[in-house]
């Protein structure tokens, strides 16, 4: 079996990460932070400045009150100058802790300012850098493979990248918070150290319990969401299709709704459940450790609550100490699980960041060949073979033919035979599993996949109905022409979409599909024409439709093909289709079955043989008797 390249082996057997890959993840805080900065270094700069100052702001404020408290026991041993404010002020006994109180007053003024700016620039960077990590995401998805978009593997990791680009917004404000919290009780233990060092041991040892539970539980709540990708992406398809315009018709008619709510119920009671028990295991063991830290708490205020009664310490050291003892308590807390959530958010920052290691395997070769322009003797197949990643079975084999310069062919087969993949394969959507492809003899391997697709006009049978203005669904099959209206004006009149857009009340500014406001839907075959179109975009050396008349009514497609025949003279053209009456009218038809030719030849010469071109013909041609 061919596995999925750049596949991780599981974490272990049990699936939870190792401890050396919990570390291994924290690397992906460096290029988080990196990221931010490069979303916006000013921001981040100012981000982390103001962190700076307002992390000195607490032992500021404590010793001011410390300087308070001891003047106030001062004065209150002084001998009253006279009975008013005025007495005391006059005599100078206040100016010092008048001074005290504004320099107070004044930090507690600048802190709030500095909260605000701080929430103020975090907000503008999380919402700038959110949006930069999900463009990021766009333009890897971009790069990837068709191979990538088939696999339902890579789906799920799309889908863990993608909810990481919006959900992680918090951690920037966390990961700078845990800096700033860190300085501050930096600051505070050494005010703490000065008076009693054993207390700052005293801390850390309260805490043991809850980092260990917390490290528990956040990576059994990681483990749950990590296995669950698959039904959440389930709920999503189920939330889709029982409530869109596209599904609406068919889930009505068949009565689905209750069938498919039931199934959404199922699932995200499933989900729900193991939640639940996770939150209520985190919150029990975590009233517990937290029962722990209070009680060292109050040994340790006990303790200076003593000191203070034996006179060692004044009655404004207490109210620093306990107050820097607070403090401590509370951010040594708050740092320790802010560690443990940093290290659990990391491990769903690997989902972004693994994401971004994905690399295509369809490549450029470092010096690609130019796709022949014109094409001048043909395309060959040689014993191509190919199977899809992560399957068994061979779905093309042995394969072997020349589309000559400037010839029609049709590819005829029943449902499964190869037709779509073949298109893939010529597409450079995938590189052959065996055997090689060439263009005027040039390997399609050793060209660059873009510079192929530039000269290729392909329209697959699940094309794309965007939700776009009817110019902007023709132009982007040539983007960078997507403007030029005569450009496009011809393209619509070849594929005969000039007619469907004249009836559109706006014309070629008509929204069309059912998504947006004032959008106007089409019908399959209205669609089909504009698909058309927007292969017509393009001066294609070689152009391929899949299925490109199977919405078109006779007339229409009858036209349509006149108009094709017409433009693809000279030009090189691959069509698949199950109706013979299309089939019939290109220069050669390859009959199809299980991934190998069985007949070749043009319609006369098939039908003559009577062999299954000509069965199926007949069988086709009798229908419409
Ligand atoms: N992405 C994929 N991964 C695995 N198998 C695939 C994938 N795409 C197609 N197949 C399988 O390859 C075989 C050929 O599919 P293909 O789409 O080429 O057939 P087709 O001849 O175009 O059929 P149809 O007439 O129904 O469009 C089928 O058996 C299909 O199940």
């Amino acid at each position: 079996m061919t596995d999925l390249p750049g596949r991780r082996p599981p974490p272990t057997p049990d699936g939870a990460p190792t401890f050396r890959q919990r570390l291994d993840n924290l690397r992906h805080l460096g290029r988080l932070i990196q990221q931010i900065w490069r979303t916006s270094p000013g921001l981040t700069a100012a981000s982390i400045g103001l962190r700076l100052i307002a992390a000195l702001q607490p032992i500021a404020v404590l010793y001011a009150a410390k300087l308070i408290v001891d003047e106030v026991v001062y004065l209150s041993g002084v001998a009253a100058p006279g009975p008013g404010v005025i007495d005391w002020w006059e005599a100078g006994l206040l100016n010092t802790i008048a001074l005290y109180l504004l320099l107070e007053l004044g930090l507690v003024l600048v802190n709030d300012v500095i909260g605000r700016a701080t929430g103020l620039v975090d907000s503008i960077l999380s919402e700038l850098h959110s949006n930069q990590v999900s463009v990021e995401l766009m333009a890897h998805a971009a790069r990837l493979d068709l191979m990538h978009f088939e696999s339902a593997e890579y789906q799920d990791r799309l889908e863990r990248a993608r909810r990481q680009a919006a959900g992680r917004n918090a951690l920037l404000s966390q990961l700078f918070g845990q800096a700033q919290d860190m300085i501050t009780v930096l600051t505070l233990a050494a005010g703490l150290f000065v008076y009693a060092p054993w207390l700052i041991l005293l801390l850390p040892l309260s805490f043991i319990p809850s980092i260990w539970g917390e490290t528990r539980f956040n990576t059994m709540a990681y483990m749950v969401s990590r296995w669950r990708t698959p039904e959440r992406r389930e709920l999503e398809y189920l939330r889709y299709i029982g409530a869109s315009a596209e599904t609406a018709k068919e889930i009505k008619l068949f009565g689905l709704g209750s069938f498919l709510i039931e199934r959404f119920r199922r699932l995200a009671q499933g989900i729900f459940l193991e939640n639940r028990r996770i939150a209520i295991l985190r919150n029990s063991w975590g009233a517990v450790f937290a029962a722990i830290a209070t009680l060292a708490y109050y040994a340790a205020y006990a303790f200076i609550v003593w000191r203070t009664v034996t006179g060692e310490f004044t009655i404004g050291d207490l109210a620093f100490l306990s107050g820097s003892f607070l403090r401590l308590n509370g951010l040594f807390q708050k740092i320790l699980l802010g560690f443990t959530q940093i290290a659990g958010q990391s491990m769903y920052l690997d989902d972004l960041f693994s994401f971004f290691e994905i690399e295509p395997t369809v490549l450029a070769p470092a010096q690609p060949k130019p796709f022949p322009s014109p094409i001048r003797q043909g395309i060959r197949f040689e014993n191509v073979g190919f199977r899809y990643p992560e399957t068994d079975g061979w779905v093309i084999r042995n394969l072997s033919f020349t589309l000559a310069a400037g010839e029609t062919l049709a590819l005829v087969g029943e449902n499964g035979a190869g037709k779509t993949t073949i298109v893939k394969l010529l597409a450079r959507l995938y590189d052959p599993s065996e055997g090689r492809i060439t263009v005027d003899g040039t390997d399609l391997r050793d060209m660059a996949p873009g510079d192929i697709h530039a000269h290729l006009g392909v329209i697959f049978q699940d094309f794309i109905r965007y939700s776009f203005t009817a110019r902007d669904n023709i132009g982007v099959g040539r983007i960078e022409d997507g403007a030029d209206q005569a450009r496009i004006d011809l393209a619509a009149e070849q594929s005969l979409a000039d007619g469907v857009i004249r009836r559109l009340p706006r014309g070629y500014d008509q929204q069309l599909g059912r998504l947006f406001k004032q959008g106007r839907d089409l019908s399959g075959g209205e669609w089909q024409k504009i698909a058309i179109a927007r292969s017509y975009m393009r001066d294609a050396e070689l152009i391929i439709l899949d299925e490109p008349t199977a919405a078109l009514d006779a007339k229409a497609e009858a036209e349509v093909f006149a108009r094709f025949k017409g433009l693809a003279s000279g030009k090189t053209a691959v069509i698949i289709s199950h109706r013979f009456s299309t089939v019939r009218m290109a220069d050669r038809i390859l009959v199809l079955e299980h991934g190998a030719i069985l007949e070749a030849g043009t319609h006369e010469e098939l039908v003559a043989r009577q062999g299954r071109y000509a069965e199926l013909f007949e069988l086709q041609a009798a229908g419409y008797r």
